[in-house]
């Protein structure tokens, strides 16, 4: 293995790792690989990318800090030349953490005397210029994200919100010197003073350009968009042969779980309820056990060949007032397991293709597959949407996933991840 992944959370770890497998264009990316949790033996031997995914990225900071690191341990052993800590393209952090504590640690462990940090993704709108963070033509802080439950981001300055979570300095490298090339971009980063480096990325030539520069770098921190250009540092000096991502996908019986409620995601819930059918969870029933996975799979088994989507979904309002009346960690424990048991039984009765909605929920229903199956590696196959490719595990009946982090897809994405799952377009 050559390039080594921490990745905050699943969603966030299928993003990367259809990066990684993509690479540049006509170059070829890697032969990747996206694990659930940290494995407990060794990676196949063919594989130079590989994705250990998390579910640390709002956790209490300490249990970040030594998953992160177990998570580094593993990769370590399996030779990885480069260590990307991968968060998301929108920064999601608190004052206390758990960017900075994770990056701390991880530096130390790795004595990594400079380390960018850069969460550009400029397909999705994600890019960075001035130290400051815009989603679209906002900032940040004005994109919706101020209101996020979990870690509103109310800073769009990366280096002052960073200062806060981190005991390292905190720089910068302007816009002006990342398109001036990768030797100044190299000579800025060796000749900074501050150990973490806001990077400034725009476009992919940006993201490139870094990456270049970023050749034999120990570790690298940022979005997906970062790891655009690791692959082919590789390829380009022969320690490894350009690849495309190959996972070949299945056909069979469909089911659709979306625990998401990002605008996104109902958006696309409300294009999917156009033509197919779909089933609200009633989270107070939920939370007092009238509604189990048994009603979800009814439905699920009913409708199957049309598309059938399972949703707890809410509005902002919605989710508060279950938040305020259950307990937020207590609704967010059941839904996961609800989800969980619902993906586990779909897989125990031949289910082969499950799309996913929502990190957290990913996070819950690929482990649980990756168990039932006994299979902890998934392969990756074609994109989906800018971000979210078709994963596939298991080897004698192997099953599709799609792990759609809240904010991504097009408002066809359920019907369109189904049929990509099938090899079609
Ligand atoms: N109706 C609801 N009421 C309260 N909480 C809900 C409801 N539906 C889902 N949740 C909770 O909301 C959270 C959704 O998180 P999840 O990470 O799956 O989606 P997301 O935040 O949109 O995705 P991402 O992390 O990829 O941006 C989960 O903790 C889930 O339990
Ligand atoms: O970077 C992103 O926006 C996503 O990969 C993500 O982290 C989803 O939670």
């Amino acid at each position: 293995m050559l390039i080594g992944v921490i990745a905050d959370d699943f969603t966030g770890g299928s993003d990367v790792a259809n990066t990684l497998a993509k690479g540049v264009d006509a170059e070829g990316g890697l032969r990747t690989a996206q694990y659930p949790g940290v494995p407990t033996g060794a990676a196949a031997s063919d594989i130079d990318a590989g994705i250990v995914s998390l579910k640390s990225r709002s956790n209490a900071v300490e249990d970040a800090v030594s998953e992160s690191l177990e998570a580094l341990g593993w990769l370590l052993d399996q030779g990885c030349k480069q260590i990307l800590f991968k968060y998301c393209s929108t920064f999601d952090s608190t004052p206390k953490g758990n960017i900075g504590p994770v990056a701390d640690a991880l530096s130390a462990a790795l004595d990594a005397q400079r380390v960018v940090v850069c969460p550009a993704f400029p397909a999705t709108g994600r890019t960075v210029y001035q130290g400051h963070l815009f989603v679209g033509d906002v900032l940040l802080s004005e994109s919706g994200m101020q209101n996020h439950p979990l870690t509103p981001m109310t800073d769009p300055d990366l280096r002052r919100w960073l200062r806060q979570q981190t005991k390292n300095s905190v720089g910068h490298v302007p816009l002006s010197t990342v398109s001036m090339g990768s030797e100044q971009v190299r000579a800025a980063i060796v000749g900074a003073s501050e150990k973490f480096l806001v990077a400034d990325a725009v476009t992919d030539q940006h993201l490139l350009i870094l990456a270049e520069a970023l050749q034999g770098a120990s570790l690298v921190t940022g979005g997906s968009g970062i790891a655009l250009g690791l692959p082919r540092n590789f390829i380009r000096n022969g320690m490894a042969e350009p690849n495309a991502p190959t996972a070949e996908g299945t056909s069979g019986p469909e089911a659709i779980l979306a625990g998401s409620c990002s605008g996104a995601t109902r958006g696309q819930l409300a294009e999917h309820q156009k033509s197919h059918p779909t089933f609200a969870i009633d989270v107070p029933g939920v939370m007092n056990d009238t509604i189990t996975k048994d009603d979800l799979l009814t439905f699920i088994v009913d409708n199957t060949g049309n598309a059938p989507l399972i949703y707890s979904s809410g509005t902002p309002k919605e989710v508060k007032d279950i938040q305020t009346k259950f307990g937020r960690e207590a609704v967010a424990t059941k839904l996961d397991d609800l989800f969980a048991d619902t993906a586990r039984a779909l897989v125990q009765r031949g289910y082969r293709r499950i799309v996913v909605a929502g990190g957290e929920t990913s996070g819950a229903v690929a482990q649980a597959v990756a168990d039932e199956l006994g299979a902890p590696a998934m392969r990756i196959g074609a994109e989906i949407d800018p971000g979210v490719p078709v994963l596939t595990l298991g080897d004698d009946q192997p099953i599709s996933l799609a792990l759609k982090s809240g904010n991504f897809g097009a408002p066809d994405f359920f019907t369109k991840a189904l049929r990509m799952m099938e090899g079609q377009k």
